[in-house]
């Protein structure tokens, strides 16, 4: 296991977020309360983590010159990506060189940040169902894909365009005949998070359910890695955002071994410690693998009310080297709180309303500027079973009410 010692003194243990949304906020709290010495870079300024670490860092993090002299500067015992656009080639260098411990390994998160770097390796690498899929670099090879006039079978209708670098669904569209695609071609260029001219079609997969399966690898008592899964988190997106998750969703038994199977041989080949969130298409006893994320995911907040230890714990366990538990205490869900305005610096209505829902609670996330579709926080609920759990969630999340802080300067 990583040595704990004193934060802020030399037997410290340093580990920086480069990252720190709602995510990693909770992933630098956990570390806290372990006497871990936190740095929390992000792109802007008082990044919801920044705000709960020992320094707050700001840099342009895909940049490779600043990323470099940021760790030099700081020199953390473990890096750990938050969010997919970073500079990971230098990552990889600085890992190679010996200088960097990435986690999980700055290979997975090289591989993770570019939807065709883990497509491949998913389905052509290791032989693992996918959709259908081709990576395109105009509206042209588009169209040729979609119509396999590019050589390879067609993609067909519906399909589904994302950029080659994106998340929370940025810049994702539907087609579902000729006439939408030079729209979902336009707004895949406008919404990556990185611009790279590159998008992947996908073949519409018509699953009943899809699930995000918490993955963890972490050290066993001989000192080897060991592969715990969490129960299934079942979730409602919509237009590819996360919206609503619970846990556990019910599975045929066989559903679930694939899930498992799948999980256990992309997160064996990403390697290195800690937790990792496996997306998966469900349609009978068939599973898909959609795609996967290095780090704790969106979608496993529920975990905060539904684990002994959240996803952000258990993460925060395994990167150190620690014993983890993925037992389940209770079902649960959760439901996302968007911004619905777009505002720097907002108040909140309605939270005492929200929180007398009963077995709630609330994460508001401290985000200093407010997007009609940002996510600001998250309402979390318990209960006896996952429909009373997501009935309250949608309840307390319905009641909290965000709106700009000008507004009410100017009522008053
Ligand atoms: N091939 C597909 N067939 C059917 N639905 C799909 C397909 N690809 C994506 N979706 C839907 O869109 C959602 C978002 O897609 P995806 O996970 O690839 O995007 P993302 O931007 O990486 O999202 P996040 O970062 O939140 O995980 C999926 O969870 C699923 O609901
Ligand atoms: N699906 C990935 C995801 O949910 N990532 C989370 O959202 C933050 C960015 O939010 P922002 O776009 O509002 O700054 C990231 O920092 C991470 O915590
Ligand atoms: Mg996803």
């Amino acid at each position: 296991m990583t040595r704990l010692g004193t934060p802020l003194s030399p037997s410290a243990t340093r580990v920086m977020l480069l990252g720190s949304g709602e995510l990693g906020k909770e992933v630098l709290i956990a570390l806290q309360r372990l006497g871990v010495e936190t740095i929390a870079v992000d792109r802007y300024e008082n990044a919801p983590g920044q705000q709960v670490a020992h320094r707050a860092r700001t840099i342009t993090m895909s940049d490779p010159d600043q990323l470099e002299a940021l760790l030099s500067a700081e020199r953390p015992h473990l890096v750990v990506p938050e969010i997919e656009a970073i500079a990971t080639a230098k990552l990889e260098e600085l890992e190679e060189a010996g200088l960097v411990r990435v986690i999980p390994t700055a290979r997975a998160a090289r591989l993770t940040m570019d939807r065709e770097g883990i497509r491949r390796l998913a389905a052509e690498t290791l032989g693992l169902p996918t959709s259908p899929y081709r990576f395109c670099d105009s509206l042209a090879e588009l169209q040729a894909a979609i119509d396999g006039k590019d050589g390879g079978q067609g993609i067909g209708y519906p399909c589904i365009v994302k950029p080659v670098m994106s998340s929370s669904g940025k810049g994702q569209s539907k087609i579902d005949g000729p006439a939408d695609v030079q729209k979902a071609w336009d707004y895949a260029m406008a919404g990556g998070r990185v611009s790279k001219g590159r998008v992947i079609v996908e073949g519409f997969i018509d699953f009943d359910y899809e699930i995000t399966l918490l993955t963890v690898r972490a050290l066993g008592t001989d000192g080897q890695v060991q592969t715990h899964f969490c129960a299934p988190i079942g979730h409602l997106q919509v237009s590819g955002d996360y919206v609503e998750s619970w846990q556990p969703h019910p599975m045929h038994p066989e559903a679930l071994r694939k899930a498992q199977d799948i999980a256990e041989r992309v997160t064996a080949d990403l390697g290195g410690q800690g937790l990792f969130g496996v997306e998966l298409f469900v349609k009978g006893e068939e599973v898909w693998f959609s795609e996967v994320s290095p780090r704790p995911h969106d979608t496993g907040l529920v975990t905060l009310a539904t684990q002994w230890q959240s996803e952000f714990e258990l993460h925060a366990r395994a990167i150190l080297g620690l014993p983890v538990d993925t037992t389940l205490k209770s079902p649960g869900a959760s439901a996302v709180i968007y911004g619905g305005v777009d505002a720097t610096g907002i108040v909140f209505d309605g939270v005492a309303e929200a929180l007398s829902v009963p077995g709630t609670d609330l994460r508001l996330f401290g985000k200093p500027e407010s997007f009609v579709k940002r996510r600001m926080g998250v309402a979390l609920a318990h209960a006896e079973d996952v429909d009373t759990a997501r009935e309250r969630a949608k309840e307390a999340a319905s009641k909290v009410k965000p709106r700009a802080a000008d507004a009410e300067a100017q009522a008053e």
